[in-house]
């Protein structure tokens, strides 16, 4: 299978949501605790083993980071099947320019972040997730081996209530029995509330579960219609 998510490039690394790319197109944000392993998971899903920063060491990414994915506004209507796979924004539309990045947020939760820079976060991330008009979705990532923190319950309520839709990775499976993965997951999709627009699979950035799996959450979620996904934010 090949990949839709191929092609993607470092564009900035933002302080501020007022500093990201101009609002327009689709994108993807990833969210999660710090050290979930959201940046391994994006370079796994791009491709792209040095594309995002990864570290041992939890609060490595303390930016948002934007990357866009290949533009294809030249692809022909005719040759829009051939170009399915690899066109992750519906051109019903009708934008000139598909552009579509994917973001990789500051962890959450890391006690040793300064109070300070971690309170510029919160802001910021609700901000962004309040006024980003060019997000279509969610893709939140959580360790397998433990239950969902106040972070991620955060999340998945402010989803619920705006109608975000959200894809859930449960990540570093490879640190458990593929029957425990399994139990882990039917658990968490028990635990969802009715009506939440949510997904959720288990996967590894080391192993590479799960990975074909994630891409085609990615790209349905960066082929949402704008209507629905922010009436209420
Ligand atoms: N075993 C295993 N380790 C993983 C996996 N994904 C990430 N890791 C490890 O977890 C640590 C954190 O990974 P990152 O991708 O940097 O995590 P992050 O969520 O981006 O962290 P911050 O940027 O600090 O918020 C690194 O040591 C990764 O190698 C996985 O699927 N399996
Ligand atoms: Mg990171």
């Amino acid at each position: 299978m090949s990949n839709p998510l191929q092609g993607a490039q470092f564009v900035l690394a933002a302080h501020r949501v007022s500093q990201l790319p101009a609002d327009r197109g689709a994108e993807v944000a990833f969210a999660g605790r710090s050290n979930a392993g959201k940046s391994s998971a994006l370079n796994a899903l791009t491709g792209h083993k040095g594309l995002a920063r990864t570290s041992k060491t939890p609060g490595r990414t303390q930016q948002m980071v934007s990357f866009s994915l290949p533009p294809y506004k030249d692809v022909p209507v005719s040759r829009a099947q051939d170009a399915q796979e690899r066109l992750p924004l519906a051109q019903a539309e009708g934008e000139p320019s598909l552009e579509v990045r994917l973001v990789d947020l500051p962890g959450y939760g890391y006690a040793k972040v300064p109070q300070e820079l971690r309170e510029h976060w919160r802001q910021e991330i609700d901000r962004y997730l309040h006024q980003r008009r060019s997000l279509r979705g969610v893709v939140l990532i959580a360790d397998i081996r433990h239950p969902l923190k106040e972070f991620d319950r955060m999340m998945l309520d402010f989803c619920f209530a705006t109608g975000l839709p959200c894809h859930l990775l449960l990540t570093k499976a490879d640190k458990l029995s593929r029957n425990q993965a399994a139990q882990a997951l039917a658990a968490m999709r028990k635990s969802f509330p009715d009506g939440l627009h949510a997904t959720a699979q288990v996967f590894s950035s080391t192993a590479g579960t799960g990975v074909d799996e994630a891409r085609a959450a990615v790209v349905a979620l960066l082929r949402q219609p704008r209507e629905g996904v922010h009436q209420d934010r």
